[in-house]
């Protein structure tokens, strides 16, 4: 038996729901380059969980599910109340409210398709709530009801700063929930995979997922973007930044890819309004400092930007705090891991791979007092 380390090149399942093949990312064969210019997240969403684009009196069902479903059990919001909010990370926090959520549902443990339909529509729901319900109590603001004529990408916003988003924020902000919602077997959603494979419950797929995607390898990428950016702090320092740490052998978060060698097609649509936005809000040294890390990156390594790179602006022009775009990216790709943890059920066998062995040869047990 031989191993491939981090399971590299293994085909580890089928999938109906997305393919990366030649550098092209599809959601069940739609290009994302049309998506991100075209689709609203619900569709993405309704796309992702039944395989086709939905007709209008279907996505319409869909906005008013998710709309019904928004509002998370009191305890929930009181439990951030219980601990140091400010000195917990979002992620950390996300991942204990979902698991909680489930404590709620009294069908948490039904597996009958419907009802884990159903539970994929509230958890959808209800994870939006609470991302912006936590970053305002952390900052001692009441959390804002959603509105329930606006959608998924506006509610989002507006219950994050408690005022009606822009028009270019909310078409932003969509895409990149667009952009974010799937991407095949990566390790959040092969960790959702691998845990609902014991035919356990949805919460407990969607909150390892969570775990998963926290780590700066992964979606915690993003924010560790913005740190270096506000260390570099100007488009004078990116040379000696970025060039010291290349040397040092550090890795320069936001860029390589397991999968794509030429590039993530993601990343154009993000650069692209990265630009626009700095532009707007008059901060244009964050896009040029990225230019510039860009070109020496994917110059000198050879490594192109991944999709956390120039999300990482593109927030922060959305005056979004910089710890909460991994959980952004979780708000989004929950659409992932429930299409995900959906098709698992579906046709459910065990995941459970065999480890190479390398440690010591058979040995003899020796009692205590003779070691
Ligand atoms: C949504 C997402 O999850 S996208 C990915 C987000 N993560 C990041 O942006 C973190 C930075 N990037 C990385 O750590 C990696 O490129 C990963 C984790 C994305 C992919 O990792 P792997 O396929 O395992 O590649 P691995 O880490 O083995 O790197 C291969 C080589 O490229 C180098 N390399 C890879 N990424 C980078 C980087 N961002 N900066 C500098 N060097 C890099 C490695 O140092 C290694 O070099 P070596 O062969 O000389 O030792
Ligand atoms: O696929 C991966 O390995 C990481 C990634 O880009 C994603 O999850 O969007």
């Amino acid at each position: 038996m031989t191993s491939s380390k981090g399971l590299e090149g293994v085909v580890a399942t089928q999938s109906a729901i997305s393919s990366i093949i030649d550098d092209t990312l599809t959601y069940v064969g739609y290009d994302i380059d049309d998506l991100a210019v075209n689709a609203s997240f619900e569709e993405v969403i309704y796309l992702l969980w039944h395989q086709r684009l939905p007709k209008a009196d279907e996505l319409a069902e869909l906005k008013q599910q998710l709309a019904d479903n928004m509002s998370v059990p009191q305890a929930v919001l009181d439990h951030f109340k219980t601990y140091e909010i400010k000195k917990v990370h979002p992620m950390a926090a996300l991942r204990t409210a979902v698991s909680m959520l489930g404590l709620f549902d009294e069908e948490a443990e039904d597996m009958d398709p419907e009802a884990n339909y159903r539970k994929a529509i509230k958890i959808q729901a209800k994870i939006s709530t609470l991302v912006t319900a936590f970053a305002r109590i952390r900052n001692g603001q009441e959390p804002v009801a959603p509105k329930t004529d606006l959608n998924f990408a506006a509610n989002f916003l507006y219950m994050l700063s408690g005022s009606m988003p822009e028009d270019i924020e909310v078409e932003a902000f969509n895409k990149a929930l667009v952009l974010h919602a799937d991407h095949e077997l990566n390790a959040s959603t092969f960790t959702a995979r691998v845990a609902v494979a014991t035919l356990s419950d949805v919460y407990s797929g969607v909150t390892a997922a969570i775990g998963a995607l926290k780590g700066p390898l992964h979606g915690g990428a993003n924010e560790q973007v913005m740190k270096m950016l506000t260390e570099i702090d100007s488009v004078e320092n990116v040379d000696s930044y970025i060039n010291g740490k290349l040397a040092n052998k550090e890795k320069i978060m936001g860029f390589g890819h397991r999968v794509y060698r030429k590039g993530d097609p993601r990343a154009k649509h993000l650069r692209e309004m990265s630009q626009k936005l700095t532009k707007i809000r008059g901060e244009e040294k964050w896009y040029e400092m990225s230019i510039k890390i860009d070109e020496i990156v994917s110059g000198q390594k050879n490594l192109p930007p991944n999709v956390d790179f120039y999300s990482a602006s593109v927030y922060h022009s959305l005056n979004i705090e910089h710890d909460l775009f991994t959980p952004i990216f979780a708000v989004s790709r929950t659409s992932g891991w429930l299409a995900h943890i959906l098709e698992q059920y579906a046709d459910n066998r065990l995941i459970r791979p065999r480890a190479e062995y390398i440690g010591p040869g058979m040995q003899t047990y020796v009692p205590v007092e003779e070691r």
